[in-house]
């Protein structure tokens, strides 16, 4: 009986002494908790990682390591040794580590979020950077964020003003999923899964069975997925991989062909989505079909959960703390006030809510890990050797509390950031949601607009409280295991409408698609704040218009168009323009607008400040 266990046990005491041992005698390791053979400090992983993370750098200091089967982590947990993995030593630690599931989910990194960094990388973040998530195609795309945005306040309204629910609370959780589920489908695929009761289509039904899928085999596995020489032993695995992946690019390929139809018919004019944006540029950038495939399931993958749990702790915060949502909503009330809804420019008028987005992403960031990073050659951070082949992690949820940059850190005040204006998209140690460096999410801007759209909807037209005898210190915020850091306890609220009725109905955006886009197609139109149906931009002018222009036009430049109702106005502010506009086309220009109340005072132009340019006014200037 004995005989057969010596083999065995030899086996494990040389890959013990190879794995663990070797490593730690050749190298200067950080410290960490001891391993054990073959699996590493694996159990010792409790689920909610980025908590357990925090308890360890508490034992063994800012940097430590412990072993996820053969693969050594170094976890970083303060804002200076964020620096030196994310600035000073960025360039050696921009590999991804992929799971066995990220390597197939991923055909072996041929994506954007599991590639290696190297020249395949590099072009795909240059598509990112310079063709899908510039400031004129976010600004093209707001519309859409403000319908889905609307449809969400408008489905909120019809649950909670049902009389069969009154009293009750709602779990807010549905409607930011919906929310978020919506703008990313719109945003990546240009299409929107469920019709507006939210019942879901065929492709919507496969789309939602792909997710499911996916979530199955991504928790499948949680120890083999360390070992890599244990893989081979579960062969049906690799196969339901292959048939997810088969499944995943048929719904791709079926839409993009779709696309490429349309695009087709309206003569090759590409859209703003980014389905038909990669479709368009894939001779340019030379991208293939299994990276274009990559890279929108990456969009769903990285934009859908992060955004829907940013907005579900930001309202928890707000629902605990009545202090900040009645700060917020006085906020909101002067500067929209009762009579319209709220829109992405107002802002940069609201600077408070603007805090309460920044508070909730310190104290809850959704990626509490950010995403495993890799060590492409032998590195030294803090004086440890770190070897190549090791995750690099950086714990920005220990980071945002640590007591040594935050004053009171677990404390939710959104004022800190008046007293000091920290930055939030990579440029600021202390404060990392979207990480830092050249893996920075390359969506952090359209993210922050999205959730700061979500949370001034949500807190402008409803007033929130918890349910019916929950004081608000038994909210439970602690978190769900996983990669985006759910509630472990969805919040429940009661909504009570704060706005008068007709404020509550989606703000539709069909008509002005076809009326933007016959626009676009037809002319080649200054650029210029993007414009709601009927309105235009008119209630994006501020009062002291020439102000409000000179500031648009350090956004958008020295000519800028502007929609009032359905009239475009053009406004230039520079003395070459203003040149051309007076000098060299002014026979072309001095025609007068006169609005219905002008009309009527001067009878249709018949003085002179009034007169369109011709032979009647020519007469009357010449008197
Ligand atoms: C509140 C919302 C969001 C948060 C907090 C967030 C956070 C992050 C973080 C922490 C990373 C990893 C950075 C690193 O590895 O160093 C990341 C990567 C990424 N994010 Fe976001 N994200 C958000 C929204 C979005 C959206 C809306 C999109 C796209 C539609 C997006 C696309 C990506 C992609 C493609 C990557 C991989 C980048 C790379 O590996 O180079 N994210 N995000």
């Amino acid at each position: 009986m004995g005989l057969p266990l010596l083999p065995i046990f030899s086996i494990t005491l040389i890959t013990f002494l190879f794995y663990h041992l070797y490593p730690r005698l050749r190298y200067k390791l950080p410290p960490g908790p001891c391993p054990l053979p073959v699996v590493g400090n694996l159990y010792q992983v409790k689920p909610v990682k980025f908590r357990c993370f925090a308890e360890w750098a508490q034992v063994y200091g800012p940097i430590f390591s412990f072993w996820m089967g053969s693969t050594l982590n170094v976890v970083v947990s303060s804002s200076a040794l964020a620096k030196e993995v994310l600035k000073e030593k960025d360039q050696q630690l921009a590999d991804r580590h992929r799971s066995r599931v990220a390597a197939r989910f991923s055909k072996d990194g041929q994506d954007l979020i599991w590639a290696d960094y190297g020249p395949h990388y590099v072009k795909v973040r240059k598509v990112c950077t310079l063709e899908l998530f510039t400031p004129k195609k976010l600004e093209a795309l707001r519309p859409i964020r403000e319908e889905e945005v609307t449809t969400m306040v408008e489905s909120l309204y019809k649950d909670c003003t049902n009389p069969e629910n009154s009293g009750k609370s709602l779990s807010v959780r549905k409607y930011l999923g919906a929310a978020a589920l919506n703008n990313i489908t719109r945003l990546t695929f240009g299409k929107r899964f469920m019709n507006w009761e939210g019942v879901l289509d065929d492709q919507g039904l496969e789309f939602q069975a792909i997710a499911a899928e996916r979530l199955k085999l991504a928790s499948s596995l949680a120890t083999a997925m360390h070992i890599p020489w244990l893989w081979w032993m579960f062969p049906l695995e690799e196969e339901a991989f292959a048939k997810h992946g088969e499944r995943q690019d048929r719904l791709a390929r079926v839409i993009m062909e779709e696309h490429s139809a349309t695009r087709h018919k309206s003569g090759g004019t590409a859209q703003q989505h980014f389905v038909d944006a990669l479709l368009t540029l894939r001779e340019k950038y030379d991208l293939s079909e299994v990276t274009i495939i990559g890279l929108l399931w990456d969009m769903i993958a990285a934009g859908r959960d992060t955004m829907a749990v940013s907005v579900e702790w930001a309202m928890a915060e707000v629902i605990k703390n009545p202090r900040v949502q009645q700060k917020v909503q006085e906020e909101l009330d002067r500067v929209v006030g009762y009579e319209r809804v709220m829109t992405e420019s107002d802002f940069s008028n609201l600077p408070y809510l603007e805090c309460v987005t920044k508070e909730a992403m310190r104290l809850h960031p959704p990626t509490p890990l950010m995403l495993p990073h890799k060590a492409k050659s032998n590195v030294k951070i803090d004086g440890y050797d770190i070897p190549k082949g090791s995750n690099v992690h950086v714990n920005v949820w220990a980071v945002a509390r640590d007591p040594e940059v935050w004053k009171n850190p677990n404390e939710f005040r959104p004022e800190r950031f008046l007293e000091e204006d920290v930055d939030m998209k990579g440029h600021d140690f202390r404060l990392l949601p979207f990480g830092a460096g050249r893996r920075v999410c390359p969506g952090a801007q359209l993210g922050i607009y999205l959730v700061t759209s979500m949370l001034g909807h949500l807190l402008h037209h409803f007033w929130w409280t918890p349910p019916e005898g929950v004081k608000a210190e038994e909210i439970d915020m602690l978190e769900n295991p996983g990669t985006a850091t759910y509630m472990r306890t969805p919040i429940q609220a009661i909504a009570n409408p704060r706005l008068p009725a007709h404020l509550y109905n989606r703000v539709v955006v069909d008509l002005f698609i076809s009326s933007y886009l016959c626009q676009k197609l037809r002319f080649k139109l200054p650029p210029g704040p993007c414009r709601l149906p009927i309105m235009g931009n008119l209630f994006d002018i501020k009062p002291v218009r020439f102000q409000c222009f000179a500031e648009w036009a350090q956004v958008y430049g020295p000519i800028i168009s502007v929609w009032t109702g359905s009239n475009l106005n053009v406004v230039v502010s520079s003395p070459e323009l203003a040149r051309e506009v007076l000098k060299e086309n002014d026979q072309h220009l001095a025609n007068r607008h006169r609005s219905r109340s002008v009309t009527k005072f001067t009878s249709d132009g018949q003085d002179l400040a009034w007169a369109d340019y011709g032979a009647q006014y020519v007469k009357v200037k010449k008197l």
